[in-house]
């Protein structure tokens, strides 16, 4: 049960709280100060007692108003007892006038029924005080009941309004004003019994010690004031009573003259609808039946007031003073707003319990939630693949320096500019309470090729492309195949080089990719493009197997694409077949009639000889593989080659790998749309269709793909321009990200992430024997969880081909004792392949168990500033040997370190001993000028050698995807 405080009942009775402790103690009820709670029971005696010594006021409330005689009591020593008075008094007052009224009279006599049923009422103000208590000193309280009362209500009241927790209370003051006495313990009740439910076993701490304040409801103006400071309540709760001796007149006689009508009115009005809400809250209590009737008034005015505080304020003043027409109004939105009100202040209550309740006024505390906690709509992003950090930190309104510091907790470095993948976005939106989705237009929406049923399916030709070692004979045997190409009948029919050519033979159909070697073949696979079935495999009889063949061989196993072997040069007389075949057993292609599963055919591609057998083997090898493909749907393919032609505009080959390709169909091609304009076929002839696996050239593209490019065929331009458009912003996202290539500095991560599985390296070395052993030791370094294939391995300078083996197969390169090239290590960075030099084999296998279980520590790399070409030596003694350089491109710095390189192979790694122009010696000379070098402890140069100059930068851990090339 509620329990009302000392102060509480003082002001409600209308006296001074140590005026009222000295009379309690002297019932024998213990208390100890103004703050002391005091149960029904005590209030029931107290009440009793201090009526049965107050006959005389009473009269005298019933002639005049409850306000004024309150507060004379309170200056008073003996006040209490016409305080009581007022109650049942104003109970008989109001019923004289209503019936109603009358009906409380009889409970009015029977004051001490009555009173424990205010008392409990009271206690249920409380609550709505509570939040007040909560922000204001409980001192405050006990302060408040006493001066309050007389006036604050009207200051008070603007000031409570501000405040938004004390609004309701301030209010109640207002309308109560009048009738202070009676209409506190009234507005109690209902407060009690609408709030109680659902703020009491909350509030149930503060209303213990903000009892008190169902009191002030009538004299809310403390209040307010105690939610403010909790320090000058003192003062005014002295010089309240004075105020309100002052005021209390004047107004008393006004508030008489004009409410008198405007009460009775109001009362009519009230008993109305009060009757609904102290039914409701009567039940809950279930204390007095007899309550509900006599607070319901009381109750209809306090939740008037609350409800419309806020947004009447002024109303209310007016009202006042004015009619009471407006009550019955605010009475109704009471019932609505009252449960609006708490259920906002628990809110707050529950905010300011996470935040520090009393740091933050009432003004802030509303903003925040709001702030924290935006709409569920609101709090989902929908991205595409990748966002830049910027955009996502836009879109969530949160700074990006944030993200950036989740990003690194997360082990995402990245910058402002940069862009993360959806995984990564969706992470640190989680972070901040964020769901992140896919944006809604998906490619494959549009783009979702749909499955052929097995009937549409139909044969089509292979499509070949012919690799091998320099000089071995690739272009020569394309040549002789165009020769071949008997049905045609057009001797070396080819008038236009399409970089593709489709041959027709008794026995079928074969189109050859006309770009010969690896290279092309692994950069469209670079691109995700697979478009051979089977790779022709070219070595000379007279030269065997040599190290690009191998490369041929590695690329071709890499992309899981058949090999069939054409041993060429078979005319020469130094032709060794054998040789070769054992040759490319030992690289795992083993002939068919050694047991093998390789079709090897011995041909010469200048005499012409075994030309159409291997033709044959290559229609038959295509039988085997079951190549077939839908021509009757709109057609998909791949980009061979484009090129912007001066008189006609982009032109691109196209492969079609399925469907059909028309005049006039809507295409997008990689980033560009737009509709087909003319085809025209490998011979240059003007075709009005191209079904699967026949090259084309297409006209009519609105810029230039690149190879690899898908070209799709769709129903809709605009679909194909919404794809294209996407693309494009895809395309610059990913222009700003940084590629997920593997890297040793970050193998552990990506590992962890599940990014891959099996790491690919690729080695190249200066000699067979420490290839062999490197290889050796990098097999065995694969674990359960993550495999270390070798997939390519050679000697010589690290290659164009080499990095882009790496990049199609997102492979690490490793150069043991040589270097790449200038070429390969532009195209390294352009690929962001991860390339490591070393000299010490221990150390690379060292590397590598360490980046895959994390504790490889980069903590310096090499920064390549120039290099310089050797064209003069001269022999000085005392000096050495001085270089008579030509700096190639960067520069060269005094202090560089240098590393001597001899056809690929690094001969020296040591310092500059002595860096020249003419005779002075200078700290730096850039490229395009000649200068004198020589190196520390060498004097080995010779004419045509490289020297690389570089020095050793510090790597920051956080920068560790960015240094991607050591
Ligand atoms: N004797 C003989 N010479 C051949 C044969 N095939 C090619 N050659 C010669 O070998 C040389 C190189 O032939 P290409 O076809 O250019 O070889 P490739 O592999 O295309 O060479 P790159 O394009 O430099 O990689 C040419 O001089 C050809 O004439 C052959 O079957 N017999």
């Amino acid at each position: 049960m509620a329990r009302v405080r000392v102060h509480e009942l003082a002001k409600e009775l209308g006296m001074n709280s140590k005026e009222l402790i000295d009379r309690i103690l002297k019932l024998g009820i213990p208390v100890k100060n103004h703050m002391s709670a005091l149960d029904d029971s005590a209030v029931t005696k107290i009440r009793a007692h201090l009526q049965a010594g107050t006959p005389e006021k009473v009269e005298e409330k019933r002639i005049g108003r409850r306000v004024i005689r309150r507060r004379k009591k309170a200056e008073e020593p003996k006040p209490a007892p016409a305080e009581p008075q007022p109650e049942p008094v104003e109970v008989s007052a109001e019923a004289p006038p209503i019936q109603e009224h009358g009906r409380e009279e009889p409970p009015a006599a029977e004051a001490v029924e009555i009173s424990p049923a205010e008392a409990e009422p009271e206690t249920p103000p409380a609550p709505e005080e509570a939040p007040s208590t909560e922000t204001a000193a409980p001192e405050a309280a006990p302060e408040m009941p006493v001066a309050p009362e007389p006036h604050a209500a009207p200051p008070t009241a603007e000031e409570t309004d501000a405040a938004a927790i004390a609004p309701p209370q301030v209010a109640t003051p207002e309308a109560s004003e009048p009738e202070p006495a009676p209409s506190t313990p009234e507005p109690a009740e209902p407060s009690a019994e609408g709030v109680p439910e659902e703020a009491m076993p909350a509030d149930t701490p503060p209303v213990t010690e903000a009892a008190p304040e169902p009191a002030a409801p009538p004299q809310e103006a403390p209040e307010p004031t105690t939610d403010k400071e909790a320090v000058p309540e003192e003062q005014p709760a002295q010089e309240a009573p004075q105020e309100a001796a002052k005021e209390g007149p004047a107004e008393e006689e006004e508030d008489r003259a004009k409410k008198k009508k405007g009460k009775r009115r109001k009362r009519k009005r009230r008993k109305d609808e009060p009757a609904k809400i102290i039914r409701l809250p009567e039940l809950i209590p279930g204390e007095a039946e007899e309550e509900p009737e006599i607070p319901a008034p009381a109750a209809r005015f306090a939740p008037d007031e609350q409800v419309s505080r806020e947004p009447l304020r002024k109303k209310k003043v007016r009202s006042d003073k004015e009619d009471a027409g407006k009550r019955p109004r605010r009475a109704r939105k009471e019932v609505v707003g009252r449960e609006d009100l708490y259920s906002k202040k628990e809110l707050r209550a529950q905010a300011e319990r996470g935040r520090g309740a009393s740091k933050k006024g009432a003004p802030k505390e509303a903003p925040k939630p709001a702030a924290t906690v935006p709409k569920a709509a609101k709090r989902r992003i929908r991205i595409d693949e990748a966002i830049t950090v910027a955009n996502l930190a836009k879109q969530m309104g949160v700074k990006a320096t944030e993200i950036i510091k989740k990003l690194l907790l997360l082990g995402l470095p990245a910058n402002i500019n940069q862009a993360i993948d959806f995984d990564a976005a969706a992470l640190v939106a989680s972070e901040f309470g964020y769901e992140v989705e896919k944006a809604g237009f998906e490619e494959e929406d549009i783009l979702q090729a749909t499955e052929d049923k097995p009937e549409d399916l139909q044969p089509r030709p292979p499509v070949v492309t012919v690799m091998g070692h320099v000089d071995h004979g690739k272009t020569s045997l394309l040549d002789a195949i165009r020769h071949t190409n008997v049905i045609d009948g057009e001797a070396g029919g080819i008038t236009q080089h399409i970089g593709a050519y489709f041959v027709e033979m008794d026995g079928g159909r074969i189109t050859f990719l006309d770009t010969p070697g690896h290279e092309a073949f692994t950069a469209m696979r670079a691109r995700g493009a697979k478009v051979t079935d089977l790779v022709i495999l070219v070595v000379a009889a007279d030269d065997g197997v040599m190290q690009q063949t191998i490369e041929a061989i590695n690329h071709s196993k890499a992309a899981q694409v058949p090999i069939m072997v054409a041993i060429n040069k078979i005319d020469k007389p130094n032709a060794n077949v054998d040789r070769v075949k054992r040759e490319l057993a030992e690289h795992g292609l083993i002939p068919e009639e050694w047991g093998g599963d390789t079709t090897m055919v011995e041909i010469s591609a200048k005499k012409r000889m075994g030309i159409e057998e291997l033709m044959e083997m290559v229609l038959l090898q295509a039988e085997l593989l079951e190549l077939k493909a839908n021509p009757n749907k709109p057609a998909r393919g791949r980009v061979i080659e484009a090129k912007l032609d001066k008189g006609r505009g982009p032109v691109a080959t196209v492969l079609v790998q399925e469907g059909t390709l028309r005049e006039g169909d809507v295409y997008v091609c990689g980033t560009y749309f737009g509709r087909v304009r003319s085809l025209f076929d490998d011979k240059g002839r003007r075709i009005s269709e191209a079904g699967p696996s026949v090259p084309v050239e297409v006209l009519g593209l609105s810029g230039v793909p690149n190879a690899g490019d898908d070209f799709i065929v769709l129903a809709d331009e605009k679909q194909a321009k919404q794809v294209a458009e996407h693309r494009q912003m895809k395309h610059r996202e990913k222009e700003l990200s940084r590629s997920t290539k593997v890297t040793l500095e970050r193998l552990y991560e990506q590992i962890q992430e599940g990014q891959i599985k099996e790491v690919n390296v690729i080695l190249k070395s200066d000699v067979q024997g420490s290839l062999e052993a490197i290889r050796d030791s990098i097999q065995k370094l694969s674990t359960q969880e993550v495999k270390v294939s070798l997939i390519h391995a050679g000697t010589g300078a690290i290659s164009e081909g080499d990095v882009m083996l790496a990049s199609a197969s997102n492979a690490i390169i490793i150069g043991f004792n040589v270097r790449a090239d200038a070429k390969a290590q532009e195209l390294a960075e352009q690929e962001q392949v991860d390339i490591r030099y070393y000299d010490v084999i221990y150390q690379i296998i060292s590397d590598i168990k360490e980046a895959m279980v994390g504790l490889l520590e980069p903590d310096y790399r090499e920064e390549v500033l120039g290099r310089v070409e050797v064209r003069q030596t001269f022999h000085i003694s005392r000096i050495g040997t001085v270089a008579g350089c030509y700096v190639t491109d960067g520069k060269v710095e005094r202090n560089a370190k240098v590393r001597l390189i001899r056809d690929g192979v690094v001969v020296w790694d040591g310092k500059l001993a002595s860096l020249k122009r003419f005779k002075d010696d200078v700290r730096e000379v850039s490229a395009g000028f000649e200068c004198g070098i020589t190196i520390e402890n060498f004097n080995d140069i010779k004419v045509g050698d490289q020297i690389e100059v570089y020095k050793m930068v510090e790597v920051k851990p956080t920068l560790g995807p960015e240094d991607g090339n050591a």
